[in-house]
C-alpha cells in the first residue's frame, strides 16, 4: 500500500500594505499522513483541528474530492492521519494549507501531475485570494497578483535577513468576518498612496533596507486602518515590539494575530520580552519557510 505525508507551511499575508498580494511561509505546519487502504478514515491527531462526523465533511477530503472531479477522476480510498500545530481562524492561513493539502492529495491520489503553478491557479480560485497560498505553495515570501480574474502572476522575493514573532491571542476572527469590515472602493488619493507604500515596501526589502520596509509596513492603508479594532492590543503590540528593536509589526492575514519582523537571530529573545506583556496569549518566534508545500514518501508528524 502506497504511504506518504503532504507537508504544509502557514502563511502570513498582506505583511501590512500588501493586501491580497503579499504573503511569507512561515514554519508552523500542516501534516496529513496518507495511507490508502480499502476504506476512507479520517484521524485528527491535534487539539486545534476541527473535528467533523463522517469524512465526506472533512474540509481536506471535501477540497481533494473537487480537484479529483474537476479533472474527471476518482479518488482512491485512503486513511488520512492529520497533525497540525497552525491555529484555526488566527490569520496564520490554516485555510490556506488546509486547501493545498486538498489539491494535493487529489493531485497524489489521481497521478494528476499539477504543476505549481496549476496547484496556484486552484488553490486561488478556492480561497478567493492569491496571498497566502503562493507562499505556501513555493516558500518564502511571494508577490502575487491575479489578472482579470484569470491568470496570476507571481514573483518570489530572494532570500531575506528577517525572522518574525507572531502573537496569537486566545479568540477566533474569520477571515470573512474581517473582510466584511472593508470598504469596497478607495478614492483616488488613497488608493495611490496605499500602492506607493507597497511598492516601497518590497522595493526596501528586496534591497534589504528593512528599517524602511518596517515603516512602510505599518503605514498601510487598504485594511489596518478598518481592522484595528476588531484586534486586541494593537497599538500596544506595535509599539513595545518596536522598543525591542522590531522592524515593523502588523496584522498577521486577516488577524487577529499580529506579527512582527525582526532582525535575524532575534527573534526568540523579542518573544521572550513581549510573553510578560502578553501572558494570555501564544507568543512564538518564527522562521519564513523557504521550501513551501512538500510531499515525503514517508510518516511525519
Ligand atoms: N486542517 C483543517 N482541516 C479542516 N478545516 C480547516 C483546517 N484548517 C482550516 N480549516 C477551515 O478553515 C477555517 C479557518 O479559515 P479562515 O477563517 O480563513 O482563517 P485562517 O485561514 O486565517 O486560519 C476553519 O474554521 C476551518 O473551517
Ligand atoms: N488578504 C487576506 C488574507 C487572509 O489571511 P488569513 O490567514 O486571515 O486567512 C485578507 O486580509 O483578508
Amino acid at each position: 500500500m502506497n504511504k506518504f505525508t503532504i507537508a504544509v507551511p502557514a502563511s502570513t499575508a498582506n505583511i501590512g500594505p500588501g493586501f491580497d498580494s503579499a504573503g511569507m511561509a512561515l514554519n508552523k505546519y500542516l501534516n496529513v499522513q496518507v495511507i490508502e487502504q480499502e476504506t476512507w478514515e479520517i484521524e485528527n491527531h491535534s487539539p486545534l483541528l476541527p473535528s467533523v462526523a463522517t469524512y465526506t465533511d472533512h474540509f481536506i477530503y471535501k477540497v481533494a474530492k473537487q480537484i479529483a472531479e474537476k479533472y474527471g477522476k476518482m479518488l482512491r480510498a485512503c486513511k488520512l492521519a492529520i497533525y497540525s500545530d497552525i491555529p484555526l481562524a488566527r490569520g496564520l492561513g490554516s485555510s490556506a494549507s488546509a486547501v493545498l493539502a486538498g489539491i494535493e492529495l487529489a493531485n497524489q491520489l489521481c497521478s494528476l501531475s499539477l504543476t505549481l503553478e496549476d496547484k496556484l491557479k486552484l488553490a486561488t480560485e478556492i480561497e478567493g485570494h492569491p496571498d497566502n497560498v503562493a507562499p505556501v505553495i513555493f516558500g518564502g515570501m511571494v508577490i502575487s497578483a491575479v489578472m482579470s480574474h484569470q491568470s496570476i502572476h507571481y514573483f518570489q522575493l530572494p532570500n531575506l535577513d528577517l525572522d518574525t514573532v507572531v502573537y496569537i491571542p486566545n479568540i477566533e476572527l474569520s477571515t470573512e468576518a474581517a473582510r466584511s469590515v472593508l470598504p469596497n472602493s478607495f478614492s483616488r488619493d488613497d488608493a495611490t498612496a496605499a500602492s506607493g507604500i507597497s511598492n516601497l515596501m518590497i522595493a526596501s526589502l528586496i534591497s534589504g533596507d528593512y528599517n524602511l520596509a518596517g515603516k512602510m509596513m505599518e503605514q498601510d492603508v487598504f485594511h489596518e486602518p478598518y481592522r484595528a479594532e476588531l484586534i486586541p492590543n494593537y497599538q500596544m503590540i506595535k509599539q513595545e515590539a518596536k522598543s525591542q528593536g522590531a522592524y515593523g509589526t502588523v496584522i498577521s492575514g486577516a488577524g487577529p494575530t499580529m506579527i512582527s519582523f525582526v532582525p535575524r537571530g532575534q527573534g526568540t529573545k523579542i518573544a521572550s520580552f513581549m510573553k510578560e506583556k502578553l501572558s494570555d496569549y501564544e507568543v512564538d518566534a518564527l522562521v519564513i519557510d523557504q521550501t513551501g508545500l512538500q510531499v515525503h514518501q514517508d510518516l511525519i508528524k
